[in-house]
């Protein structure tokens, strides 16, 4: 394989807006592709499989685990698992794709540490905790359950803030995908001139 893309990894607590500001980007840029990641967890009604995520179940998921079939994988909520696969990353490769990952604090982590320099990990950060458990409610994409993994893993999730090379603070929409733009084509060297 000679061509190997770029890696722009979002990270951010649920309900930060990497979902938002990534499906954005995808629209946008047609050499940028997304890593669909593979998962326990249901799907919500307007996912699809094999655009949002690959959903399987979890004897499908430790196998492929055990196969080591998994670039990176988490158990991000009690028993609900999430991972990049090997293939996907080789698929948006053969593709001549730049890729674009919406994965947790630890994820992003593991692949900056993988592929350093050719990845660049951004930190998505609500206005406020308070904003975005009201974006999360709002999105009615949740149990109460399942909120509440959500909300009480905010707050730990919110303390990586650092550990990133840029944060982009998700206020007004317009504004977040402008410099979100500004921070891709920045990585990649791409200018108006
Ligand atoms: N480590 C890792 N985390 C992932 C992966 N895919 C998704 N996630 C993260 O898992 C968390 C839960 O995602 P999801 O169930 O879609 O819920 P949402 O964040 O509320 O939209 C989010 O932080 C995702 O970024 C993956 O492949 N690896
Ligand atoms: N800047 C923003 N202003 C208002 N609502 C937003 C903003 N960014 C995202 N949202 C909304 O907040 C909710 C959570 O965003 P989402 O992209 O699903 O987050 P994540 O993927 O990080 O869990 C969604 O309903 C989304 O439409």
């Amino acid at each position: 394989m000679d061509f190997k893309g770029k890696m722009f990894v979002f990270t951010a607590p649920s309900g930060a807006g990497k979902t938002t500001i990534v499906r954005h980007l995808l629209k946008t840029y047609d050499f940028l592709d997304f890593s669909i990641s593979a998962t326990t967890r249901e799907k919500r009604d307007h996912e699809e499989n094999g655009r949002d995520y690959y959903f399987m179940s979890p004897e499908e998921f430790r196998y492929r685990a055990e196969n080591d079939e998994f670039v990176e994988w988490e158990e991000v909520y009690e028993d609900q698992f999430y991972g990049t696969l090997k293939s996907e990353v080789t698929r948006l490769w053969e593709n001549k794709k730049h890729i674009a990952f919406d994965i947790d604090v630890r994820g992003a982590t593991n692949i900056k540490k993988l592929y350093g320099d050719d990845c660049l990990a951004i930190f998505v950060k609500p206005p406020s905790i308070e904003t975005l458990i009201s974006r999360l409610e709002r999105r009615r994409t949740e149990s109460e359950e399942s909120l509440k993994k959500r909300i009480a893993r905010v707050k730990r999730e919110m303390n990586y803030e650092n550990s990133f090379d840029r944060i982009l603070v998700n206020d007004l929409l317009e504004v977040t995908f402008k410099e979100a733009e500004f921070i891709v084509e920045g990585f990649l060297g791409i200018t108006d001139e």
